[in-house]
């Protein structure tokens, strides 16, 4: 059901704001930090108090770990959990002082939701109404029509590609990437493992192609030890956004580093 808050024009080609009403970032430009949160009611509440004092721009909030919390690992219809699930994404885009970002991380990519295809449209499609940003598995069936209705319930869209065994060829890498811009996606994002200096060195190269070649936000990120240097370079190579903890509690991939540390860094690496 298309909403009258529509998004924001775009402020300049490659430049994507998210947020609703007072609570904006802009994607595009200097590096942005987003935090991801999540976990059950009581972990939420209070990592979003924690988000008061935190220098982050964005919160991620993971609702497959909230809807985990709900059902343990199980597949689920979205008709059973939809209330729920929604009711937490207005406490987070009501209570976090800073924009929303919602992801349901299916179990095929990494995360903690047992959803097929239908399910996983139909949950994102509900939270599309209620935060400024939603993540949309490209490789899910009809994730390109998934892309115009979130847009149409006034979210923009992250596009997002996980391999958590390793790091795909470049080929595969510049497919996916063509996949997103091509179905519409505001921000192109890709997560991959780095088994070695090669692979998270690859990862940095694919996303400095992929800003050149489309003119969109692209955040690439290598994830675990090797790859740990790419979630600090800044847009100078071409990162839109890097996501980083809350300090004191767990991050969502392996790799992460605090908030404060990658501020630390970014404010170097591009000018505090
Ligand atoms: O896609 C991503 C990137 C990520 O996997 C990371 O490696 O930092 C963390 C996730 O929470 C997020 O949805």
């Amino acid at each position: 059901m298309p909403q009258s808050s529509a998004p924001d024009p775009d402020p300049a080609p490659g430049l994507i704001t998210i947020g609703r009403a007072a609570k904006k970032a802009s994607l595009g430009a200097r590096t942005q930090v987003i935090v991801p949160v999540g976990g059950d009611a009581a972990a939420l509440s209070g990592q979003v108090e924690a988000l008061a004092t935190c220098r982050a721009d964005i919160v991620e909030w993971r609702a497959d770990t909230f809807l985990a919390s709900l059902v343990g690992s199980h597949f689920v219809a979205a008709s059973e959990v939809e209330s729920d699930v929604v009711s937490m994404a207005r406490y987070v885009a009501d209570s976090s002082p800073l924009p929303v970002l919602a992801t349901i991380r299916t179990s095929v990519e990494g995360g903690e939701a047992y959803l097929d295809d239908e399910e996983y449209c139909a949950l994102v499609r509900a939270l599309a109404l209620v935060a400024g940003g939603v993540d949309v598995e490209i490789s899910r069936d009809g994730s390109s029509a998934l892309i115009e209705e979130a847009h149409e319930a006034g979210a923009i869209v992250v596009a997002s590609f996980h391999d958590f065994e390793g790091t795909p060829g470049d080929e595969q890498l510049a497919e996916v990437l063509a996949a997103m811009n091509y179905a519409g996606a505001d921000v192109l994002k890709f997560a991959c493992m780095a088994t070695s200096a090669t692979d998270a060195a690859r990862v940095l190269a694919a996303q400095a192609w992929a800003r050149e070649a489309y003119d969109r936000p692209v955040i690439g990120i290598a994830m675990g030890p090797n790859g740990a240097p790419t979630r600090l370079v800044g847009s100078a190579l071409g990162s839109a956004a890097t996501f980083a903890t809350l300090p004191g509690w767990e991050g969502s991939a392996p790799g992460q580093f605090t908030v404060e540390q990658v501020r630390a860094v970014l404010d170097i690496v591009e000018g505090g």
